[in-house]
């Protein structure tokens, strides 16, 4: 994960929203892998060539991303093909954003992909119930 695993910074770091998340500890990479089963993994890494806006997210892909301070390894992104190494666009001269704002970005583009499946409408929204399905 590249940070401290225990109780305390965990429930800091999820406030108050350990409810809605499943979080799942893995070994390592290949435990991973094997768990998410026929699932596509996007990669985020500065070393990617395809834009994370050009591709068409689906329902179970996983998005994979690096340590804060030295990113995913190369055997990693080298075992997947290109179109799956994903770069978020940076200014010239800054190398990354960091871990919390890169996942922010990504997930926020794939659920935008789905419509915001599962999220709350807008204002100006009619469904009874408020969500979207
Ligand atoms: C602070 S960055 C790691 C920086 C590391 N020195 C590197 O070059 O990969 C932490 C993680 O956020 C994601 N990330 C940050 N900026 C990114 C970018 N411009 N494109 C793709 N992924 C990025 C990657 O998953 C990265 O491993």
């Amino acid at each position: 994960m590249g940070f401290a695993w225990d109780d305390r910074r965990l429930r800091r770091a999820g406030l108050d929203y350990h409810e809605f998340a499943q979080v799942h500890r893995h070994a390592d990479w290949a435990s991973c892998r094997a768990f998410l089963g026929d699932a596509r993994v996007f990669a985020f890494s500065t070393k990617g060539t395809q834009f994370y806006h050009d591709v068409a997210y689906q329902p179970g892909d996983a998005l994979l991303f690096g340590p804060e301070t030295r990113g995913l390894p190369a055997d990693l992104l080298n075992s997947l093909p290109a179109t799956q190494v994903l770069r978020l666009p940076m200014r010239p001269g800054q190398r990354s954003l960091n871990l919390s704002n890169a996942c922010a970005v990504a997930v926020f583009e794939a659920w935008r992909q789905m419509d915001y499946c599962g999220g709350l409408r807008s204002p100006r929204g009619t469904g009874s119930d408020g969500i979207l399905w």
